[in-house]
């Protein structure tokens, strides 16, 4: 028997009567939802407006952050709606805030187009960001199921392969920053990367801000750079590199300078945060193709990460970081100059470096996260660090790390040389220390000093540097619910 028109279209149904209906009534409010393995899982703190209830306020941001707009539309009956609209599925109140709420919505993997940062970001941090209804809002983090994940192609080289093609195995790499950040010439510039490569570090690099400007053109540095970097690896048998900052105002321009690169026999090249998500993941791929080394700087994401209630969390950039497919990005140093909670920073280098994580809410992890064999990516500390922390860097940081000291290498009254050889000693010191056993966290200063017994550049950077901490309160901090299990 054939059906009536009014009982086989969905249109009389009171969910498509023209007009405003809230959020959670249209759809995008599920409690009872269940959670598919193929599922992106977003979390969000959310402020919402005095008087706006948490689970319309999670519903609505659920429909703009899919496929929603204000109103009924009758264009929904054209599609799977009920399939491809995202769904709050959980509101916690945050501990300790009286107007905080942590929101969960699970979204449909097909919203999503395979490998690409830009559209997924156009969605979860898109419109919704500027709601009305919501006060603030903040990402919090995300659970990126494996059937996305392979569709990324994840760090180019990879802890294991850039240590092997570095030959160095079993301690933290360490770097430095070229300062002053802006202003020497090409020639001066090479002399610190010979210096300081010279005197015992791994890496130089450029700093964010250093690309092509009039007092020193690109292709000048990079000549100058490359020719330090051969003459001090030439002289200490080992593998050395300076990240050349190849970030530019167009992408001809950055393929550019990636290649000429390439083509002097760097192992590893250098691009900004700032770049954005498609050019991160184009410089990836070229960075694969060529066998190089990715080195990401975050510069700008203290912008939108660093305040609790509005932005995105860091732990979130870092999980985009490692899909597009850098190799390293700076993550925090947890004592340096710049901000970072012990145990935000370590839940930032357990999501970089680690092949799944559980939930772990004391660092920050508010969902289990399984990285489908893409490769890890090295987290790098830089940041008002210097040698007389060596006890406490490696104790927070572990050995996958780059430990990148700027100021704490140039800024040593001897010179340059002086102040990498004082970075080399108290770091392999204390490696020694903490391989035969010792308590090397709280022996930390007295192993130093020994050392610096037969070491005077170790010595003298002890004396200059002992009592500069940077001691003050952390902005992002872990606020949890003891029993809250993400993954129900
Ligand atoms: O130039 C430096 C550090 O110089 P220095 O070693 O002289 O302090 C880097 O740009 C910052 O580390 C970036 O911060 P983060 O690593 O937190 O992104
Ligand atoms: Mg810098």
């Amino acid at each position: 028997m054939s059906q009536s028109v009014e009982s086989r279209t969905r249109i009389k149904n009171e969910r498509y009567e023209s007009g405003v209906i809230p959020y959670a009534k249209m759809g995008y409010w599920d409690a009872d939802y269940v959670i598919k393995d193929t599922d992106v899982l977003a979390m969000f703190r959310m402020t919402p407006q005095k008087g706006v209830d948490p689970v319309e306020c999670a519903a609505a941001i659920a429909g703009e952050s899919s496929t929603a707009t204000w109103t009924v539309v009758w264009t929904d009956l054209l599609t799977a709606c009920d399939l491809y609209r995202a769904k709050a599925y959980r509101v916690d109140p945050v501990p300790g805030a009286t107007d905080q709420y942590f929101a969960y919505i699970a979204y449909e993997l097909d919203l999503f187009e395979e490998g690409s940062l830009a559209n997924l970001t156009a969605s979860i941090i898109g419109n919704v960001f500027g709601f009305k209804a919501v006060n603030a809002l903040r990402l919090e983090d995300m659970r990126l199921p494996i059937a996305y994940l392979k569709t990324f192609q994840g760090p180019a080289t990879g802890v294991i392969v850039e240590r092997e093609r570095l030959d160095k195995y079993g301690r933290p790499l360490l770097g430095a920053t070229v300062k002053p950040k802006l202003g020497l010439s090409g020639k001066n510039y090479g002399r610190v990367v010979y210096e300081g490569l010279k005197g015992g570090l791994d890496f130089l690099k450029d700093d964010e801000n250093i690309n092509s400007q009039p007092f020193m053109r690109w292709k000048e540095r990079f000549l100058f750079g490359i020719e330090g970097v051969n003459r001090a690896a030439a002289a200490a048998g080992e593998v050395k590199g300076h990240y050349f900052n190849v970030t530019a105002g167009t992408m001809e321009d950055m393929y550019e300078r990636a290649e000429f690169c390439k083509e002097i026999g760097s192992v590893i090249c250098m691009i900004d945060l700032v770049i954005g998500y498609t050019a991160i993941q184009s410089m990836a791929i070229w960075a694969r193709k060529n066998s190089m080394i990715l080195h990401l700087h975050r510069a700008g994401n203290s912008t939108y990460s660093r305040q609790k209630t509005h932005g995105m969390n860091f732990r979130v950039i870092c999980k985009w970081m490692r899909m597009a497919g850098v190799d390293h990005i700076h993550a925090g140093t947890v004592v340096g100059k710049l901000e970072g909670d012990p145990l935000m920073v370590k839940g930032f280098y357990n999501t970089l470096l680690e092949t799944q994580t559980d939930v772990n809410l004391v660092q920050g992890l508010f969902f289990a996260q399984d990285w489908a064999a893409l490769n890890k990516c090295m987290p790098v500390a830089s940041g008002g660090i210097h040698c007389g922390q060596m006890h406490q860097l490696i104790n927070y940081l572990g050995d996958d790390v780059v430990l990148q000291f700027g100021g704490g290498t140039i800024g040593h009254p001897d010179g340059i040389q002086a102040g990498a050889t004082a970075n080399r000693v108290a770091l392999e010191c204390m490696v020694v220390a903490r391989n035969e056993g010792r308590d090397y966290v709280t022996e930390g200063p007295q192993i130093l000093r020994n050392a610096a017994k037969s070491c005077g550049p170790l010595q003298t950077a002890l004396d200059l540097w002992k009592d500069i901490t940077f001691n003050y309160a952390s902005t992002d901090t872990a606020d949890f619910v003891e029993t809250a299990t993400a993954n129900k």
